[in-house]
């Protein structure tokens, strides 16, 4: 579905994303992880037309992506919930969800997609008239996911999802994601909670100072002693 090779992104002087190279196959959750700085966000702005590249290529489907508009992009079934949410505080939960509807065809088409919303997201449902604003972090998050969803993406781009949530609620949104990827989207992951999105994923990439350092199943890099060590908080064995 998704094939992004040799991906080079600056930013003025500094190289933020060195050569990356990686896939994701249709229905799969594929998760990239890395320390601060490592290049994630960088990556998946430069997938949803966010961020020119300096060189590389990005293909959807079969087409390459690079340079097209971001709300092509989206048209063609690519959404992103950026990290730190981005809700839209002065709106309504019903009315966040209904900016996410802007690239469909017909008002019937957005009501559909709401109902799916709601179904999943019950709690959006019982607030849908408050305040963006005073939601709680983790109802943010479902709020942001389900205005993502909005749009029917084929494939879902998550930017730190867990960020800032009690473990309870961590729990829960990785659950939530799982569900979304079983009724047959496609999610890129990218995520410091290693352990978490390593136990729900297909595969994974390691990323380290802009490129990728190790590629394996969720399962394969969960028990890698390097990933252990670097990312799970695990003392290697003396
Ligand atoms: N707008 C910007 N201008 C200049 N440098 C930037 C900008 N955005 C990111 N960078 C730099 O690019 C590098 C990669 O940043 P990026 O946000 O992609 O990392 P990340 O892996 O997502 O980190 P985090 O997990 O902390 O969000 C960092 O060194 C960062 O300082």
């Amino acid at each position: 579905m998704l094939e992004v090779k040799d991906l080079v992104v600056n930013y003025g002087g500094i190289q933020a994303v060195k050569d990356v190279s990686f896939r994701v196959n249709t229905g799969e959750v594929v998760a990239l992880i890395g320390a601060n700085g490592a290049g994630k966000s960088t990556i998946l702005k430069t997938i949803s037309g966010l961020l020119r590249p300096r060189s590389g290529t990005i293909l959807y489907e079969d087409k390459n992506i690079v340079g097209m508009a971001a709300a092509k992009i989206v048209k063609m079934g690519i959404s992103q919930v950026p990290e730190g949410r981005h809700i839209f505080a002065g709106l309504t939960v019903s009315e966040n969800l209904q900016m996410g509807a802007f690239g469909l065809k017909d008002k019937q088409a957005a009501s559909d997609q709401l109902a799916v919303v709601y179904d999943r997201f019950p709690v959006l449902k019982e607030r849908l008239n408050q305040d963006a604003a005073t939601l709680s972090g983790g109802e943010q998050q479902m709020l942001a996911m389900g205005r993502a969803l909005m749009a029917r993406p084929k494939l879902l781009l998550l930017d730190e999802p867990s960020m800032g949530l009690s473990p309870i609620f961590i729990q829960e949104i990785f659950d939530i994601i799982t569900k979304i990827n079983e009724q047959g989207t496609t999610v890129l992951l990218i995520e410091q909670n290693a352990k978490q999105a390593l136990a729900i994923a297909n595969r994974g990439y390691v990323l380290a100072s802009g490129t990728v350092k190790l590629t394996g199943t969720g399962a394969e890099l969960l028990a890698n002693p390097a990933v252990q060590a670097t990312y799970l908080g695990v003392q290697p064995a003396t």
